[in-house]
């Protein structure tokens, strides 16, 4: 194993991608070894650093996985469901660790992700954040202490071009308090109220999105009772939160066994 971890960053003209390349160019522990657009981008075949409107890099970008992945320790791939999903086979095969922080994937998309999980290293998370991570914790704690006379909802807000909701880290922290709560989050998932929807269950987890300007991403977890009120709040200000937990969750992920892992395991939270 090399002293630097040879990173790829997938889906690199992206807002993830850019703040990726910057974070992986920093840190002294890695290097860009690979970057990945789709097929047709009009970065296809030119220098990622001209691309981005700086000094050459030396690192074309591709449209071909499979041959930004030779030679390399990690792939980090914020993009899209399906391009997550073609990606993860074959990052296993060629003994790549995947880092994957795309969200919006369906539970068909990530019992396909878990498939290659026998031979391959992958670390999965809706938020790779370690203030969110530790809101994980945090929830999972609040709603185990609490009984159902605090009702919980997860209110979470983004940018006006963002294609999922609720967000992963809304399902993250929805899971965390259904977890605490030791309940089952489909059961007690009540998502977008709209309309006459009668009074509020007891029990149930509520979900809300807001879309709109440049929001990076904000979440909250309330626990609303008769005579008080407890917000538990996340607030990002800037991606590098994202890059960087995914750039310490691809050093961490290089010589592991294989298997499905989260940024609580990156991070000794699990
Ligand atoms: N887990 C976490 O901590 C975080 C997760 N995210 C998630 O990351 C994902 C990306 O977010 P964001 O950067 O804002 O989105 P962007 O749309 O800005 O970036 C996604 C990039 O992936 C590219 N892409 C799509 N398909 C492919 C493909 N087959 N091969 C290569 N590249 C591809 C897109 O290209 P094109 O636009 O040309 O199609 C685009 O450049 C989302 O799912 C988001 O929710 C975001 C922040 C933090
Ligand atoms: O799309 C985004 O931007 C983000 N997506 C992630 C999510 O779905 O939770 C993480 C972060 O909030 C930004």
């Amino acid at each position: 194993m090399s002293e630097s971890c040879a990173i790829v960053v997938m889906g690199v003209s992206g807002r993830m991608g850019r703040m990726l390349v910057q974070t992986v160019q920093d840190n002294p522990k890695t290097h860009l070894c690979g970057a990945v657009e789709r097929p047709g981008h009009d970065w296809i075949g030119r220098d990622l650093g001209a691309a981005l409107g700086g000094a050459a890099t030396g690192v074309v970008v591709t449209d071909d996985p499979a041959e930004a992945l030779e030679g390399a320790d990690a792939v980090i791939d914020f993009t899209a469901p399906a391009a997550t999903v073609a990606l993860a086979k074959l990052a296993a095969d060629k003994g790549v660790v995947h880092v994957i922080g795309t969200t919006g994937m369906t539970e068909a998309d990530i019992a396909a992700v878990d498939a290659v999980t026998d031979r391959g290293v992958v670390v999965r998370a809706g938020n790779m954040s370690l203030g969110v991570n530790l809101l994980v914790q945090l929830t999972k704690q609040v709603a185990a202490a609490l009984d159902e006379d605090y009702d919980i909802e997860v209110i979470e807000g983004h940018h006006r071009h963002k294609v999922d909701a609720p967000s992963g880290t809304a399902l993250m922290l929805g899971q965390a308090a259904a977890d605490g709560r030791g309940v089952d989050l489909d059961e007690a998932s009540d998502r977008g109220r709209d309309g006459i929807t009668g009074p509020r269950e007891r029990g149930k987890i509520g979900f809300h999105a807001i879309r709109g300007g440049d929001i990076i991403g904000e979440h909250d977890v309330l626990f609303a009772a008769d005579g008080e009120r407890i917000t538990l709040r996340h607030v990002a200000s800037d991606r590098s939160v994202f890059a960087r937990g995914a750039v310490k969750a691809a050093l961490w992920g290089r010589g592991k066994e294989s298997g499905h892992y989260s940024m609580l395991d990156v991070l000794g939270l699990g």
